[in-house]
């Protein structure tokens, strides 16, 4: 097994073995512990895991957009990835315009009740449709807050007419032109406006250090779903300090995962067990096209991994 699979694997072990257990705001119930930290060695292979399958796909386009700027599910959902969905769908059922059947609580009761989730899917299935192809009901429904991209790409001035900074161009900007700095940072939390989004950002802040011509990473995230997130959570960091590196003329180094409330949900507890169980394999390769001058130039096609070969996917419910 690759050490940085191992990392993963042993953490896991390490929050069922020593986790409290708390209840949480979705009303699930975790195992949780608190400060942890994974190190992935990006030369080692790419660090998406292969004990269980995780969707790619999802990752880039998650990526994409916050790249993007964008705060709106409908882009992801032109991609086909629906992990935002739910937390879109709550400003619809909790607003005026919304006259369809009784949605209160629907993220705890669909799991456990299926004549519920059956009319659930019904009216999530009619939001995405409406999402996709009504401009006005995307505009009043499809954002999920100050989160992520908007305050990547389009961080609010305070100054009366101040201008909105970009991060992401000043980042790259500091790793080509000041490379020994201390002050690479890209943060996602407003402490006035990201408390109010649907969910408020969980990678929080990242810094970036650059030493023998490798270009790591760290991230704090507040809160990490240990089983279903934070897979997604490594591969995306991974992702962008490959970005990052090509757009600066850097090797990869190493990504640092430090995570405050790190939890395994009750209901993932089998499926946790299950992928310990399970072999692990070789680590694919990244692949990104050479010929990609910008970091905001990426399409899904120019993003590859060579060679990922992985167990099967484990389903679980995400607690909303
Ligand atoms: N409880 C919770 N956990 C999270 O990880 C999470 C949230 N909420 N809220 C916002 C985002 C959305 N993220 C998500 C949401 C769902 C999956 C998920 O269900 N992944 C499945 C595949 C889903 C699919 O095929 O569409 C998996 O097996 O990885 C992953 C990340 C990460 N975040
Ligand atoms: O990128 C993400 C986004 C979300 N999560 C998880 C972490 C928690 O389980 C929930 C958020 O709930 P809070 O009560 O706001 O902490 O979503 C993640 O792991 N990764």
């Amino acid at each position: 097994m690759t050490k940085n699979e191992a990392q993963y694997l042993n953490m896991a072990k390490k929050i069922l073995d020593e986790g409290h257990f708390k209840e949480d705001r979705t009303g699930t119930g975790t195992y949780s512990i608190f400060g942890t930290q994974m190190r992935f060695d990006l030369s080692e292979g790419f660090p998406i895991l292969t004990s269980k399958k995780v969707y790619f796909n999802l990752i880039k386009s998650e990526l994409l957009w916050f790249l993007r700027g964008d705060n709106n599910i409908r882009f992801l959902l032109q991609h086909k990835n629906h992990i935002w969905d739910e937390w879109a769908f709550k400003n619809w059922i909790e607003s005026e315009d919304y006259n369809g059947p009784d949605m209160t609580d629907f993220g705890r009761r669909a799991p456990v009740d299926p004549e519920f989730n059956k009319i659930y899917q019904e009216q999530k299935q009619i939001f995405v449709d409406k999402i996709l192809n009504d401009d006005d009901f995307m505009e009043k429904f499809g954002y999920i807050g100050e989160v992520y991209g908007k305050l990547w790409r389009t961080w609010a001035s305070v100054l009366p007419d101040g201008d909105t900074t970009d991060q992401v161009s000043n980042l790259i900007d500091q790793i080509k032109n000041n490379p020994n700095s201390r002050r690479m940072i890209l943060t996602a939390w407003n402490a006035e406006t990201t408390p109010q989004a649907p969910l408020p950002s969980c990678h929080v802040l990242s810094q970036y250090y650059v030493a023998d011509g490798k270009l790591s990473g760290q991230l704090y995230q507040r809160s990490g779903d240990f089983f279903l997130g934070v897979p997604f959570n490594i591969a995306s960091y991974a992702l962008l300090i490959h970005m990052l590196a090509a757009q600066t003329g850097l090797e990869v180094g190493d990504f640092v995962h430090t995570i405050g409330d790190t939890h395994i949900y009750k209901n993932h507890v089998d499926q946790v067990k299950e992928q310990l169980d399970r072999p692990a394999h070789k680590q694919p390769k990244l692949w990104l096209n050479p010929e990609v001058k910008s970091i905001f130039d990426y399409t899904m096609d120019d993003i590859k991994l060579i060679d990922y070969v992985s167990e099967g996917p484990i389903k679980a419910p995400v607690a909303v």
